[in-house]
């Protein structure tokens, strides 16, 4: 393997490991075209100048070695590539599904009820095989193991032939366009047993050990069938710890403020900006890898595109507000998800002043990462227990950005206990950074003897 420099890169402001005196390698360019950045510490420099004056020239295999730095950076390079792909297929399935749901060309049987009377869509099964057979396809099925929301006991009902008739052509549809995201398709259409067999594989419970894939194919369903938001989340998990997030939102607006325009954003979107306009009107795809200190933002792949990895993506970082009175909430859309009353409580003794923004999904996530909001507070009845699955991937994000998310007793999330996040002291604050963070643990501590939660 060659590698290639072309610049170095700028002073870093904040590196992770408490070194003051880091570096961006900026443009290190793989022969087979995949680019990645590294974060050199100061016993490196050394390197750098090295490699800025062989700007452009190979760099030979034992340098490699002697770095000790590539091994690292690329380390789930390859998980992160396909997670990121199958995600940006997933979006584009979804796009496709949710805008037949709401020109009411689907019918009623693209959805359905949970035994919890939560929605389930041919959107959700769908997403689940094309994210399983695209991890099992490009990393070699031996190895993947997938902790995953969906089963296939609805699909399999005598009765739901239609739906699965449906989740076939589904699949399907989007394998057909797997060239566009640099991916091979099947030489043939997958048959029903097979796009079952794919579905039900995503059966691993997790915990402590060992490397496992976790997946919500698609996060706020309710607002996906209602033409508002919801995300497609993705996350790998190594010995209880998340090492890589990808979260793809394909209704995030271009501009923060239409976050609040809920099921009215659809059709003032679609009316601002046709389907067919040239300028790219929403979507991105937010990813991080842990330890990295960055976070990274891509847009949709458009439709007829193709995807190149990984061009385009853009660091995204939290928001620098720290004022409780400029600082903006967001809280679940849905009163039984999350206690309004209780967090309307807080944001009153913190001295949080704006209305809060109530966003479907895990897109919550994606505002903090981004910086168009600072806070995100979940309290879930009491015996609720959150699913890892609800969480991995923007928790990630969120702490890659810059940002913190713990527990409402200021402990991290432990995503090793298997499918829930077991000992989760009363709900989950994530904020931008540590001084709201502190208030808000504080507050959740002074109010929660008399709250009826
Ligand atoms: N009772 C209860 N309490 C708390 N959380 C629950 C509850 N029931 C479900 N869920 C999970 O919430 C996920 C959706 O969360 P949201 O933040 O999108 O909620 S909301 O729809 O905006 O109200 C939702 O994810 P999806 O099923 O993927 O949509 C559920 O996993
Ligand atoms: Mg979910
Ligand atoms: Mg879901
Ligand atoms: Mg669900």
């Amino acid at each position: 393997m060659s590698l290639y420099c072309s610049s170095l890169g700028t002073k870093l402001p904040r590196w992770g490991g408490g070194y003051d005196d880091a570096f961006t390698l900026n443009h290190v360019v793989k022969q087979q075209g995949s680019c990645s950045t590294l974060n050199l510490s100061r016993k490196h420099i050394g390197f750098v100048s090295k490699f800025d004056q062989i700007c452009s020239s190979p760099v030979m295999e034992d340098d490699n070695k002697e770095l000790g730095l590539f091994c690292d950076s690329e380390e789930y390079s390859k998980e992160l590539e396909f997670g990121v792909k199958a995600v940006q297929m997933a979006c584009s399935l979804c796009q496709r599904v949710q805008n037949t749901l709401i020109s009411n060309t689907g019918t009623n049987h693209q959805v359905k009820s949970k035994d919890d009377n939560s929605p389930v869509t041919v959107a959700d099964w769908s997403v689940q095989a094309i994210v399983s057979w695209m991890l099992s396809e490009c990393l070699g099925n031996e190895n993947i193991s997938i902790v995953a929301e969906e089963d296939v006991q609805t699909l399999s009902k005598a009765n739901a032939s239609e739906l699965l008739e449906a989740v076939v052509e589904t699949v399907n549809e989007c394998l057909g366009e797997a060239p566009r995201f640099g991916v091979q398709k099947p030489k043939s259409a997958l048959g029903t047993s097979e796009i079952l067999e794919i579905i039900s594989r995503c059966n691993s419970t997790g915990g402590p050990t060992g490397k496992f894939w976790v997946l919500d194919p698609v996060d706020g369903t309710l607002g996906f069938v209602r033409g508002d938001q919801y995300a497609v989340a993705l996350a790998l998990i190594e010995d209880g710890e998340v090492k890589l997030g990808v979260l793809g939102c394909p209704n995030y607006p271009m501009r923060k403020e239409w976050l609040s325009y809920q099921h009215r954003y659809h059709r003032i979107i679609s009316k601002l900006t046709p389907p067919t306009s040239e300028t790219w009107d929403k979507g991105c795809v937010l990813y991080a890898k842990k330890g990295s200190g960055k976070a990274w933002m891509q847009p949709l792949v458009r439709p007829t595109k193709m995807f190149v990895w990984p061009s385009h993506a853009k660091q995204v970082s939290v928001s620098s507000i720290d004022n409780p009175a400029l600082a903006t909430f967001c809280e679940p859309v849905e009163k039984a998800n999350s206690s309004h009353s209780f967090t309307a409580g807080l944001a009153q003794s913190v001295g949080l002043r704006k209305q809060p923004l109530r966003v479907y999904s895990m897109v919550k996530y994606a505002a903090i990462a981004r910086g168009d909001a600072e806070v995100f507070m979940k309290f879930a009845k009491a015996g609720y227990k959150e699913k890892i699955w609800d969480h991995a991937a923007g928790v990630i994000i969120i702490q890659e950005a810059g940002g913190m998310v713990t527990d409402a007793g200021g402990l991290p999330l432990d995503f090793s206990k298997g499918l829930y996040l077991e000992g989760l002291d009363r709900g989950i604050v994530a904020c931008s950074g540590a001084t709201l963070h502190a208030k808000i643990i504080h507050a959740v501590d002074a109010s929660w003897g008399s709250s009826s939660l």
